[in-house]
């Protein structure tokens, strides 16, 4: 909806009103065709201002729309219609203007923004291009590498970026409606052909062609199979080549293709996926909404490697006061030199004051006593962290909060060490936890919902994304990689080579294959917990089947490299080799070829030839049936959690939507039967055999993703 208000005398006021960010629904853009009409009928107003309710110009075209039959009046022929009014319309842009929105704010003839206001065209986000002429238009006002730049990474600017790009014409620190409404005044009588943008010529650097197969290449380096930032230099390249009415005639052909299309659709989930994770509950019936968190001022970290100095400068960068404690006085002072150079790099990435002050260091863990939450980063070694936790909640305040950024381990046990076991919860990050997004905030059995809520609301603080999940060995993001790697070592073992099964993974849009990512995270970290578990023997004598655990099917691959001291990159050997111990270029192998002839030899394995489709299926499948068992176990909420999860921490390519929403795409009877050949090939594989939840989801008849929860729900409740 909008609402007209005369000011002035003389200027049409037309607020959009759509809470909460008044995104262009039908009955906004209704609101805006009917009103642009009265106001250039009534004969008193001179000049228009477009502005948003509640200190919010528009967020855009409403996403939500797009998944059903659109009505109400398109966007392009209203912003051409205001374009082409003759009377002067002046957009007042506070808070955001994003895609369509910006694209209404190109369409007027003037844009005076706040000086906190943020503008952008999003859309590649979303799988799309700005398809109400802002591909067009947005190169014709800033010119065209700018343009690009902005529609291909779909990043906001703020208002000073957008007033030296020429974007918008002034930014104000004043009440900006006022401002526009006054400016509108002195323009009201100005000509008006030279402010339509769409009859500005496209001007061009001379070697604009170079320029476009520049940024194409890179996009299609970085895209990893997304389409929507190839179509986006393409409709740019249409408007540097081609005439307004015909550049258009090319966006509307892309966005067609790109409006349809499954990676759309994907990435549209995602986005709501992304905002539905913060809307967390737990099997107790605890939720988002009824937990109130406390407030945290100071927070310490225990160990000081490489987790616990990330963990550090996200909380000091954040401007929490950080006590970070490494009992080692080498690695204190190894860590001290590392942290502040992350905080120096960082602060001058984003031109701000480093945080270093907002940290102190100690050797000893009494110096935590007066802080409001502790995460702990210590190596990962149950015993060791039981001491830690005992000795944490024998030197803290009685109501500290306890955090683990364990891994996998059991919090519960950690929990069991405490006074106050309701206050403990655990804090995953991922590596390198001041750059990765992703935060698993891991409740056990006592954890309450004042801890859980607390957990959340500091991850966001710290610019995370949170994501609520119960307390499994490997939690959720873990637990799911098992089944993954396992698939890809029994592949290797059936005649698969380490570059064949990255290479087809890489090519669905993971950022590295399985064997690539193993040697940058290092091969030992893997090793040390198989050996505790009793999974990895240390001597191949002691009587179990090298290729059997506990009646089930097991590769022992990876400790076999172990055991030779190939670690990955850092010892310059792995599943790869490399030119020196610390190198990321990763090259085929011939040793390793031979390793595996041979191993295939001594277990009289025979060799058949694996096709992309099986490494697909069988790795993708594997780990999708064990994210069915997450959400039938209630350790995930949704599969919407277990998406942002992936996305986040694993580096799934968001354009697939996360491993439930491709589960669903692909649909849930196939994943149901390509498991039950699989499983039939091999009784010895647990994982491979399907679940009960997908079992049920099929015959359910394959609800969308979005109903999945009313049937996990029912599962749950038989169990
Ligand atoms: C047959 C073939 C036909 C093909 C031709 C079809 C042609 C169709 C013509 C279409 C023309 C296209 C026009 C345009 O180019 C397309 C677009 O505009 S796409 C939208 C672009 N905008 C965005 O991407 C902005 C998205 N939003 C955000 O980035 C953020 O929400 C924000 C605005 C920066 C605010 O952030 P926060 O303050 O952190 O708040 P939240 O993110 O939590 O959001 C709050 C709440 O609002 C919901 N929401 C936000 N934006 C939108 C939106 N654009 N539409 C709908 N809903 C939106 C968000 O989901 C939150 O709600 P919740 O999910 O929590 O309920």
């Amino acid at each position: 909806m909008a609402q007209y208000t005369r000011v002035s005398g003389s200027v049409g006021l037309i607020t959009l009103q759509s809470p909460p960010v008044n995104a262009l629904s039908a009955a906004v853009r209704q609101g805006i065709v009917d009103l642009m009409q009265r106001a250039l009928s009534e004969p008193e107003v001179k000049s228009v201002v477009i502005c948003g309710q509640n200190g919010i110009f528009c967020g855009g075209a409403d996403i939500k729309e797009f998944g059903g039959q659109m009505s109400g009046p398109p966007l392009i022929p209203m912003i051409h219609a205001i374009e082409a009014a003759s009377k002067p319309v002046v957009a007042a842009i506070e808070g955001i203007a994003l895609g369509g929105g910006l694209e209404l704010a190109l369409g007027c003839h003037y844009r005076i923004a706040h000086s906190k206001a943020r503008v952008g065209l999003p859309e590649v986000t979303l799988g799309l291009l700005p398809g109400a002429g802002g591909s067009q238009r947005l190169p014709r006002l800033i010119g065209v590498p700018a343009a690009l730049d902005l529609i291909t990474t779909g990043r906001h600017v703020t208002a000073a970026e957008a007033l030296k790009f020429g974007l918008v014409d002034q930014i104000t620190d004043h009440n900006t409606v006022n401002v526009a409404v006054k400016f509108a005044q002195r323009v009201a009588d100005q000509p008006l052909d030279a402010r339509r943008i769409s009859t500005h010529p496209c001007l061009c650097p001379s070697d604009v062609a170079v320029l476009f197969e520049e940024v194409m290449q890179r996009v299609r380096r970085t895209a990893r199979g997304a389409i929507a930032p190839i179509a986006c230099v393409q409709a740019v390249r249409a408007a540097a080549t081609l005439p307004y009415n015909q550049g258009m005639e090319r966006e509307r052909e892309l966005m067609a293709t790109l409006f349809t299309s499954g990676q759309a659709r994907a990435l549209q989930y995602f986005f709501f996926a992304q905002r539905a994770v913060g809307r967390w509950s737990m099997p107790s019936g605890a939720r988002w909404d009824t937990s109130k968190p406390r407030p945290v001022h100071k927070a310490a970290v225990i160990g000081l490697g490489t987790m616990g100095r990330g963990i550090t400068v996200a909380l000091a960068q954040a401007g929490f006061s950080v006590v970070a404690v490494e009992t080692q006085e080498k690695q204190l002072m190894e860590a001290k030199q590392a942290i502040s150079g992350m905080l120096e790099r960082g602060a001058k990435r984003r031109g701000v004051a480093p945080a270093l002050d907002k940290i102190n260091y100690g050797r000893n863990i009494q110096s935590v006593a007066d802080v409001d939450l502790v995460i702990e980063a210590v190596f990962e070694d149950m015993a060791l962290k039981k001491k830690v936790f005992q000795q944490l909640s024998a030197v803290c305040k009685p109501s500290t909060f306890l955090c683990s950024n364990t891994s996998g381990l059991d919090i519960d046990q950690l929990a069991c060490q405490t006074r106050n076991p309701e206050l403990v919860v655990g804090m995953h990050f991922f590596a390198p936890a001041h750059v990765m997004k992703l935060l698993e905030v891991v409740y056990g059995p006592k954890s309450s919902p004042l801890a859980v809520a607390t957990a959340m609301q500091l991850g966001k603080k710290i610019g995370k994304v949170s994501v609520a999940v119960g307390n499994c060995r490997g939690f959720v993001g873990n637990r799911m990689l098992k089944p993954y790697l396992e698939q890809a070592l029994f592949l290797l073992e059936e005649g698969a080579t380490p570059e064949f099964v990255d290479q087809v993974l890489e090519e669905f849009g993971f950022a590295m294959g399985v064997f690539r990512m193993s040697d940058l995270s290092g091969l030992d970290v893997g090793w040390k917990v198989r050996l505790a578990d009793g999974l990895a023997m240390p001597d191949p004598t002691m009587g179990q089947p090298t290729r059997l655990r506990q009646g089930r099917r097991y590769s022992p691959l990876g400790d076999l490299l172990c055991e030779q001291g190939r670690f990955g990159q850092k010892t310059g050997r792995g599943w790869y080799q490399y030119d020196k111990p610390g190198s990321q270029v990763a090259k085929p192998d011939p040793w390793l070829h031979s390793f595996l002839d041979e191993y295939r030899a001594r277990h009289a394995l025979v060799a058949h030839r694996i096709d992309h489709q099986e490494v697909l299926e069988r790795c993708l499948y594997s780990m999708i049936n064990e994210g069915f068992r997450i959400l039938e176990d209630g350790i995930a909420a949704g599969p919407e959690d277990i998406d942002v999860i992936y996305v986040f921490g694993y580096s799934w390519p968001r354009h697939r939507g996360g491993p439930m929403f491709y589960a669903a795409t692909v649909g849930l009877n196939k994943v149901l039967e390509r498991l039950e050949h699989y499983y039939q090939a091999h009784p010895d594989v647990p994982s491979l055999q399907p679940c009960h939840l997908l079992r049920k989801l099929v015959a359910s008849g394959s609800p969308p993703i979005q109903k999945w929860r009313e049937v996990i729900k029912k599962v749950r409740s038989q169990l």
